[in-house]
């Protein structure tokens, strides 16, 4: 639809645009992306034919734009320029028709039917028909900017192109307006090109972005290209961290500020324990990684609470239930993990561990009455199922990876399962040697203060120590309740 080959623009001798190429897709959303000052605007211009070139050439539709007269481009192209001109006296409705001019027929050059149709349809989609006889300049930034964006649609272009679209306006505008690009771009055909500051938006709802960086194409394609962590780093000079958005195939960017000053240590985390509750509190948020049934998933959590239930406790919606309950007792269910278990609380066993790199605080609670063979555990019918519970909680000062987190939860599994055999805890089912429990949890918290960790395998050095430290604590967790078993 549009492609420039080798593009040369500046401004009075200050060379801006470095031999740019690029093809924009018909029917696609392309974003423009780069720092300040890396020539996003400029290169609209040019695109646009408001800005001469210094050399290159730029075809719309196949044709130059320099074959266009400005009525022929007004026809296929229409604008939103970064700073909409607001300083005349006109009314909403008269800044929208203004979109219509190049379309007016005859010698007196009025409105027909159809042209006043388009002018109502595009004040409908952008909400501004509420406003249609109030002055452009009695309005706030982001009114403003949906009037220019009506006057931009009124002109039904083939082509859209939008010099940050999202400024100005509220989140819920922001994502209204960029849904309804897309669906425009579908029921229209219509081609949009945005410069676009927020990445995020970018990636969420761009079919292909270009980055420039100092005047070059720095990089263009897919998002899932684009949002590179090291390309953005270096394009920006920001520490910034890719994450995956959690429920679309977006990858979102995240600033990443430098880091307080604040000393992270597993030694602040304070933990008390009565008959009901086993609560480790910490003064700073650690990044967990968790099977809990408050806070599972990656999550940051200052609070970690081992809840005592009746072993009769079912409730159809445990989730709601426990969220209830924590907030009874002033806990914030969004800073807390929270598990359940019918163990005696009092039977935990817990292990710290201090090394050169890293320290570790770990602490089990195991119900095993009720414990599975995960390889046998397809033998069981629907009556068998009951539950039992063993809590693994594992803090670690130290920083890892999201891959050390995995592994970590694997090595702590593997271990929990040779505590288990050794204790000989069968599956009263099958009557082979029990692997876990139905319903187990285990979290992952660590400080992310400290020495780097890559991996938390087996045979890594973190690995070692969360595989010895899981299998004493719940040898220690099975060995109190068997002696206060036996006592009874
Ligand atoms: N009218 C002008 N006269 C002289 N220099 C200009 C003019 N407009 C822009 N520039 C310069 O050209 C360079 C690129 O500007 P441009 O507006 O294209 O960048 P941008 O990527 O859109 O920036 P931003 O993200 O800040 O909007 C900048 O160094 C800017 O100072």
């Amino acid at each position: 639809m549009i492609s420039a080959v080798k593009v040369n623009a500046g401004y009075e001798g200050k060379k801006v645009l470095n031999d740019i190429s690029l093809s924009i897709s018909k029917g696609k959303m392309t974003g423009i992306i780069g720092p300040n000052g890396s020539g996003k605007t400029t290169l609209m211009k040019v695109l646009n034919g408001t800005h001469p070139m210094n050399g290159g050439e730029v075809l719309i539709k196949g044709k130059r734009l320099q074959d266009y007269s400005a009525k022929e481009l007004a026809r296929v192209i229409a604008v939103l320029p970064q700073h909409a001109e607001s300083s005349f006296d006109f009314t909403v409705r008269e800044v929208v028709e203004l979109g219509r001019y190049p379309f007016y027929k005859g010698l007196l050059k009025a409105a027909s039917a159809y042209d006043e149709q388009v002018v109502n349809e595009a004040m409908e989609l952008t909400g501004v028909q509420g406003f249609a006889h109030k002055n452009i300049n009695q309005l706030s930034g982001g009114e403003q900017q949906r009037v220019m964006l009506a006057k931009a649609l009124a002109q039904e272009p083939e082509i859209l192109l939008l010099d940050e679209p999202t400024n100005h306006l509220d989140l819920s505008y922001q994502m209204k307006l960029m849904d309804l690009l897309k669906k425009w771009i579908f029921s229209k055909e219509l081609t949009v090109v945005a410069i676009l500051h927020d990445l995020n938006i970018a990636s969420l709802y761009c079919d292909e972005i270009i980055l420039l960086d100092e005047g070059s194409v720095k990089a263009d394609g897919q998002p899932r290209a684009i949002m590179n962590q090291d390309l953005l780093q270096d394009v920006y000079d920001t520490n910034l961290t890719r994450q995956e958005h959690p429920s679309t195939p977006s990858p979102l960017i995240a600033p990443v500020p430098e880091m307080d000053a604040q000393e992270k240590t597993i030694q602040s985390i304070e933990l008390t324990a009565s008959k009901e509750l086993m609560v480790f509190s910490s003064p700073f948020p650690l990044k967990t990684l968790s099977s809990a049934l408050i806070g599972g998933g990656f999550q940051w959590a200052s609070t970690f609470v081992n809840r005592h239930v009746d072993k009769n406790y079912y409730i159809d919606d445990a989730h709601n239930e426990y969220k209830d309950y924590l907030q009874q007792r002033q806990f914030d269910p969004h800073d807390t993990i929270g598990m359940m278990t019918a163990a005696r609380l009092e039977d935990a066993g817990v292990v710290s561990i201090q090394e050169k790199d890293f320290s570790l605080l770990i602490a089990a609670t195991a119900g095993t009455g009720n414990a599975v063979d995960a390889a046998q555990s397809w033998i069981r019918k629907e009556e068998d199922v009951t539950i039992g519970t063993i809590n693994i909680w594992i803090f670690i000062e130290s920083k890892l990876t999201d891959e050390a987190f995995v592994q970590a939860m694997m090595t702590a599994t593997e271990a929990k399962s040779s505590a288990l055999r050794e204790h000989e805890v069968l599956d009263p089912v099958t009557k082979t040697m029990a692997t876990g429990t139905s319903t187990d949890s285990l979290c992952i918290a660590s400080t992310q203060s400290g020495t780097h960790t890559m991996y938390a395998g087996t045979i890594t050095l973190l690995g070692k120590a969360i595989g010895k430290g899981v299998y004493e604590a719940i040898g220690q967790a099975i060995e109190n309740y068997r002696k206060r078993m036996a006592l009874c």
